[in-house]
């Protein structure tokens, strides 16, 4: 990407906005209409300290009211000018910023959601989310507003000081000296409002975590009669933000009263000098007015610009973060030119064959401690393999791997004798399909959830997939059956309700390879028969590999593969394995015990 070296080491908080500029680029006509009603507008701000002095000079003391009435005509017709260029300013600045913004959202989204799983473990999600919102709603305010607010007054800043020193040098140089003197209190406490109100903002973000988390485990809240704590605690996070608002407001308070007193005592001073030489004829009313409304634009247009560099610096900070995540290679990808998956007689009805071999395999995390060693097994077409083993053996890892989630250190897996790295990412996962033990819903209607495993699916379709999947009666008695609402706020499901629906959702997707973790939490008898029926189902024609908690499960898989401590420790049928495997044995009879 052209950014890449700039966002390593930004030296200035420009330099490190300069790639923003690659987001901008394809609006050039936009951004050049936009810049003539900015430079039209300043034009027209600018010629308004004329109208002022016509309106004094040849409407006011002229005495004659038919002059007044033209000169305030030509004053009105100007600032009309000015109303229609600020409309045209204001609303293809602000597109400039929502559509910039809007792009970047879309980019860094695109980024997130095709990076490396093991990215995520590393960059809480609070964070990423935080990216996405604030960061890019600064740049949006940044391009939309500031950006365009700080040109416009460094145009009437450059033309307000030529107009100065036009109509009057030596008020001129009275306002020279002012200006500094108004502008610096104005920066010392602009910056410290500044600083207060990022505080106050992350005090605020701390309030809506608790308070998120609180209402998320609300259950668990009020089971251990912790409201009264909980409501504690939330105050004095509520009353920490208000102090620092406290803060933030007081020193506000002396940035108006400082600015209001400076102000004025400049214009005085510029009044009184500038009436003793329009007492003594040395300049027309017209002019001092002219003047004076030069003066106070470019203090104001200074001060814009003092406060708009204040925010390109934290603008800055955000377009490094953003860039930086863009920049971001993905740790998994597809091969340049991956092989295409054979398949057995070209019947894909079949499944396909997994070989495990001499896997080692280390989480990112966990540099030190194999989640997987020497990891061997092969798995024919069509075969049933069940993993068993107690907790933390690497069963799921194994799960992990076969989706290439992560890359092993050592050692590869193949499928139909082709390396997962030589397969596309997207056919790799095709072939995939899981069910996992805690099945995900999405907070959208049943009918969706299920379709997630073949977008293109028709209705019917995704009914015929529920049906197999022992879904449908239950779906139809749902409040609005498929059109109900899952997810986090919508219809709850028991467990084994979930667990048929992402069995459809599989059933739908038609994978050759099924990962099956089965819940280890029981069922009811009832549940348990759908689900297992479903399974049956389901397995049917394709490789499956179970993480099996049910002794229907062991009995019937082709082999099983018990694991330990991220290795392989024997491998065999159900009878087999009671004879020779004491560690298979004490897991039955553990397992089995409570299926009892
Ligand atoms: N993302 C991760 N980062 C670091 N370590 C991990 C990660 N996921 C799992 N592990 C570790 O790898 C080991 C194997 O975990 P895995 O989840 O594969 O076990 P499991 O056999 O599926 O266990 P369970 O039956 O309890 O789910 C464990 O020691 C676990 O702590």
């Amino acid at each position: 990407m052209p950014h890449s070296s700039e966002s390593k080491t930004p030296t200035s908080a420009y330099q490190s906005l300069f790639p923003i500029f690659t987001f901008i680029k394809p609006y050039r006509g936009t951004v050049a209409l936009a810049l003539f009603f900015l430079m039209f507008t300043a034009g027209v701000s600018l010629s308004l300290g004329q109208g002022v002095k016509m309106v004094i000079d040849s409407g006011f003391i002229s005495g004659s009211v038919d002059q007044l009435t033209s000169t305030i005509l030509i004053l009105i017709a100007m600032i009309s000018l000015l109303a229609f260029g600020t409309f045209f300013r204001f609303y293809l600045m602000s597109w400039l910023g929502e559509r910039v913004s809007a792009d970047i959202r879309t980019a860094v989204f695109n980024q997130i959601v095709r990076l490396h799983p093991s990215y995520f473990e590393e960059n809480r999600s609070g964070e990423l989310m935080s990216r996405l919102t604030t960061d890019t709603a600064l740049l949006q305010s940044i391009i939309g507003s500031s950006f365009s607010m700080a040109l416009r007054s460094f145009f009437m800043l450059l033309g307000g000081l030529a107009m100065l020193f036009i109509t009057n040098l030596k008020l001129s140089m009275i306002v020279v000296i002012c200006v500094p003197l108004v502008l610096i209190p104005m920066v010392i406490f602009g910056r410290r409002v500044r600083r207060l109100a990022s505080s106050s903002q992350d005090a605020i973000a701390d309030i809506g975590t608790y308070a998120g988390e609180i209402i998320q485990n609300i259950k668990v809240v009020q089971s251990y009669n912790h409201e009264t704590l909980e409501q504690a605690a939330f105050g004095q996070e509520v009353e920490k933000a208000f102090d620092v608002a406290k803060k933030r407001i007081k020193q506000r308070s002396f940035l108006f009263a400082a600015v209001i007193l400076l102000t004025f005592a400049a214009i005085s001073v510029m009044l009184w000098v500038g009436g003793t030489d329009v007492i003594a004829g040395k300049m027309t009313g017209g002019e001092l007015g002219a003047f004076i409304f030069y003066a106070i634009m470019v203090a104001m247009s200074m001060a814009t610009v003092a406060e708009v560099y204040g925010e390109l610096q934290r603008a800055a900070g955000s377009a490094t973060r953003l860039l930086e995540l863009l920049d971001i290679e993905s740790a998994i990808t597809s091969p340049i030119n991956p092989l295409p998956l054979p398949h057995k007689n070209d019947d894909r009805k079949n499944g396909v064959a997994i070989g495990f071999h001499n896997l080692d395999f280390y989480y990112p995390s966990r540099p030190d401690v194999a989640a997987l060693r020497n990891i061997n097994v092969t798995i024919e077409h069509g075969q049933t393999v069940a993993l068993v083993g107690p907790s933390g053996a690497g069963k799921t890892t194994m799960f992990e791997m076969l989706q290439r989630f992560y890359d092993p250190q050592k050692g590869n897996i193949t499928l139909n004798d082709i390396s997962l790295e030589q397969l596309s990412l997207s056919e790799l996962r095709d072939v995939m399909g899981m069910v996992p033990q805690q099945p995900v819903l999405f907070s959208t209607n049943v009918m969706r959830n299920i379709g997630y495993g073949k977008p293109q699916a028709s209705k019917d379709e995704i009914i015929d997939a529920a049906k197999r999947a022992n879904a449908h009666e239950f779906i139809e008695q749902l409040p609005e059956g498929y059109e109900s609402f899952l997810g986090e706020q919508g219809v709850r499901l028991s467990g084994g309700q979930k667990q048929r629906i992402a069995i459809a959702r599989a059933i739908l997707k038609d994978p050759d390879v099924l990962l099956l973790d089965e819940a280890t939490s029981a069922l009811d008898a009832q549940s348990e028969a759908y689900v297992q029926e479903a399974l049956n189902k389901l397995m049917v024609n394709r490789t499956t590999i179970i993480i099996a908690h049910r002794l229907a499960t062991v009995i019937h898989a082709d082999k099983i593969v018990v694991m330990d401590k991220g290795q392989i420790v024997d491998t065999g049928t159900h009878q087999s394995l009671l004879i020779s495997s004491p560690l298979y044995q004490r897991l039955c009879e553990l397992q089995f015990e409570q299926a009892k």
